[in-house]
């Protein structure tokens, strides 16, 4: 059999998760062999812009999909966050593997903590969701643009700009950084991204050889939690430059989850959590949809996408 060419954008963490899933593939299938694809995409190309304003869905997968669709690559591996709830035509999932820690992490050199912050302090974020939920707490902390790799966001921190940065846990774990989380932050103070922590692997929908594979990748109770988030995402057209965070969690044989979505500055929070079966994990993220819509979560949505 040809080797399995895995589409990756190149920073350290793409690189991680794909080599990852390689290892994972010649684990479970003695006699496969792999190869990375690395490519570049938009997003990775304008990181001086802050990611708000970028826009775009999908600005750090496309590239990936055109080479599979193209026939350069057979399958991607992505970080489900920066994974657009639709998919193009001739695409879609064939794997989620298992959650890795989805909390946001306080990384600092000089602060215990969340609490040791001074009321002012300088905290570097590019995302609206952090920046929201930060801002409710922390009033009059300046939040200072942020973008790059895990390891350049670290670099400025540790050049002093910053007196803290948010990131997500997972990439720090995966890269061996996880002794500078100063803490976890609750999901209460800082709730996930959709699909924080999860990883997807995307191949052709006709490719029978390579979706053969990947059941035994694929976690199911992953699985349910990032298709409930998703959903909440799908009805609300969120792409990850907007400040809405959803996070749910399997108890047992039902399903817990929260959403929200907040004013830039943190003014105005709306926020929403409910329960259901597994087997209605769409219906729970497109009820939690609604209420946060219900709410006026819709005037926040409709001023961040004029038109
Ligand atoms: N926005 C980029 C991005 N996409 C996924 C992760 C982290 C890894 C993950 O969520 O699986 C990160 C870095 C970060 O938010 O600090």
């Amino acid at each position: 059999m040809k080797p399995i060419r895995i589409a990756t954008r190149k920073s350290p963490l793409a690189l991680w998760q794909a080599n990852h899933v390689a290892a994972l593939l010649e684990r479970h299938f003695p006699g496969i062999r792999t190869e990375l694809v690395q490519m570049t995409t938009r997003g990775d190309k304008m990181l001086d812009a802050p990611l708000a304003k970028v826009g775009g869905k999908g600005l750090f997968v496309k590239e990936l999909e055109q080479g599979m669709l193209e026939g350069e690559a057979d399958i991607a591996v992505h970080s489900m966050k920066d994974v657009p709830v639709e998919f193009p035509d001739g695409l879609h999932l064939a794997a989620i593997l298992k959650r890795e820690d989805p909390t946001d992490a306080l990384v600092s050199n000089r602060f215990a903590g969340l609490d040791e912050l001074p009321a002012n302090a300088r905290i570097g974020t590019s995302s609206l969701r952090r920046q929201c939920q930060i801002k409710q707490r922390f009033p009059n902390a300046e939040i200072l643009q942020l973008r790059g790799n895990v390891n350049t966001r670290l670099a400025k921190l540790d050049a002093g700009d910053f007196d803290a940065v948010i990131l997500a846990s997972a990439g720090l774990i995966r890269l061996e950084m996880a002794g500078r989380i100063r803490e976890r932050l609750d999901p209460a103070i800082s709730l996930p991204a959709i699909g924080q922590g999860a990883i997807g692997i995307e191949c052709r929908r006709d490719d029978a050889e390579i979706n053969a594979l990947f059941g035994v990748l694929h976690d199911s109770d992953t699985a349910v939690c990032v298709r409930a988030e998703r959903a909440m995402n799908a009805r609300l057209q969120g792409g990850c430059q907007v400040p809405i965070a959803g996070f749910a969690e399997k108890h047992g044989e039902r399903l817990f989850m929260r959403g929200l979505v907040g004013a830039p500055d943190g003014s105005v929070i709306y926020r929403s959590e409910s329960r259901d079966d597994l087997d209605r994990a769409e219906d729970l993220g497109r009820h939690i949809a609604e209420d946060l819509l219900a709410q006026g979560a819709d005037r926040i949505l409709a001023a961040l996408y004029p038109g």
